[in-house]
C-alpha cells in the first residue's frame, strides 16, 4: 500500500469549510482592490487551520467571506454544507448563529452577566430546551477550558486571558461547525496568549471542534494542525502538518 500523500489526506477528509474561485473586490475600475484572487481552498473539519500572510494579503477578507459576513464578488463559499450565495440576510444570520462561533481581540462580554450567563447566552436565544439539551456539551467545554472555579465571577473580577476563556467557551457552546478566530490573543501577554492557544488546540483535540484563526504571529500559528499562508489575496501555501521550521521557510518565501 503506498503512503498518501499530504495533499490526499487532507481531500480524504471531511470539509469544513470550502472556497471556490472565490474572489473579493473592493472599489471599481482604477480604485478596485483586488483583496482575494480566485481562491480554491478546503478547509477541514476537526482541525486548526492558522491563516497567516503579510498585512493587507486578505486575511480577514477571506474569514469574512467564509463566515458570511462579507459577500464575494466571485465564485462561492460552502461551509458545513450549505452554498451561502443562496441565504438571503436573515437566512444568513441564522445561519450563522446556529452553525458559526466567533472570538475576536476584543472579548465582547457583557459586564453585569457572570462567566456562566455570558457562556449560555448564545443557547438561551435558542431557546430553553435547547440550552438544557446542550448542558452536558457545556459542561465539557467549561472543563476543556479551565473554568469551571470561575463561574460566578462577572468580567471585570477576571484576568483578561480568562476573559477570552469565557468568550471561547461562549462560541463553543452552541457546537459550531467552525470557530473563527481572528487574532484571539492579541490583546494578552505571551503567558496567557500560550495558555488561550492550548485551550483552543484542546478543543479540536477533546471536543473536535474545528477552528480557523487569523494570526500574524509564528507562535501562534505553530499551535495550529495546518497554515494557509496568503500573499497578495491569493494562497500561496496550505501546510499540513508543518514544522516550524517549513512554516518559517515558506514565510520567507522559500519552497519548503
Ligand atoms: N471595506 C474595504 N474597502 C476597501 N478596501 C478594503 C476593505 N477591506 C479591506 N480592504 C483592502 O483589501 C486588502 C485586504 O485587506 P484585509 O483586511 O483582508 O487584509 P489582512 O491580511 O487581514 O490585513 P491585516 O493583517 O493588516 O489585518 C487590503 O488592501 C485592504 O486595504
Amino acid at each position: 500500500m503506498t503512503t498518501p500523500s499530504p495533499t490526499t489526506t487532507l481531500e480524504a477528509r471531511t470539509t469544513a469549510a470550502s472556497a471556490r474561485g472565490l474572489s473579493r473586490t473592493y472599489g471599481r475600475d482604477e480604485h478596485a482592490v483586488h483583496a482575494l484572487r480566485d481562491v480554491d481552498l478546503d478547509l477541514p473539519a476537526g482541525r486548526m487551520t492558522a491563516v497567516m500572510g503579510p498585512s493587507g494579503s486578505g486575511k480577514s477578507t477571506l474569514m469574512h467571506c467564509l463566515a458570511g459576513l462579507d459577500t464575494p464578488t466571485g465564485g462561492s463559499v460552502t461551509v458545513a454544507g450549505r452554498e451561502l450565495a443562496g441565504l438571503d440576510d436573515t437566512a444568513l444570520t441564522l445561519f450563522r448563529r446556529e452553525h458559526l462561533g466567533f472570538v475576536f481581540q476584543a472579548f465582547n462580554l457583557l459586564p453585569m452577566l457572570t462567566a456562566e450567563q455570558n457562556i449560555l447566552l448564545p443557547l438561551e436565544l435558542t431557546g430553553r430546551r435547547a440550552a438544557l439539551e446542550a448542558r452536558p456539551h457545556v459542561d465539557a467545554v467549561i472543563d476543556v477550558l479551565g473554568l469551571r472555579d470561575r463561574l460566578r465571577h462577572r468580567p471585570s473580577e477576571l484576568s483578561g486571558g480568562q476573559q477570552q476563556r469565557v468568550a471561547i467557551a461562549r462560541a463553543l457552546a452552541t457546537r459550531p461547525a467552525i470557530v473563527f478566530a481572528d487574532e484571539p490573543t492579541g490583546n494578552l501577554d505571551s503567558t496567557a496568549s500560550a495558555e488561550i492557544l492550548d485551550h483552543l488546540r484542546r478543543s479540536v483535540r477533546e471536543l473536535g471542534q474545528t477552528v480557523v484563526m487569523v494570526t500574524h504571529e509564528v507562535d501562534a500559528a505553530a499551535y495550529a494542525d495546518d497554515v494557509v499562508v496568503l500573499a497578495d489575496g491569493a494562497v500561496r501555501a496550505h501546510l499540513v502538518d508543518p514544522t516550524t521550521d517549513q512554516l518559517l521557510e515558506t514565510l520567507r518565501g522559500g519552497t519548503a
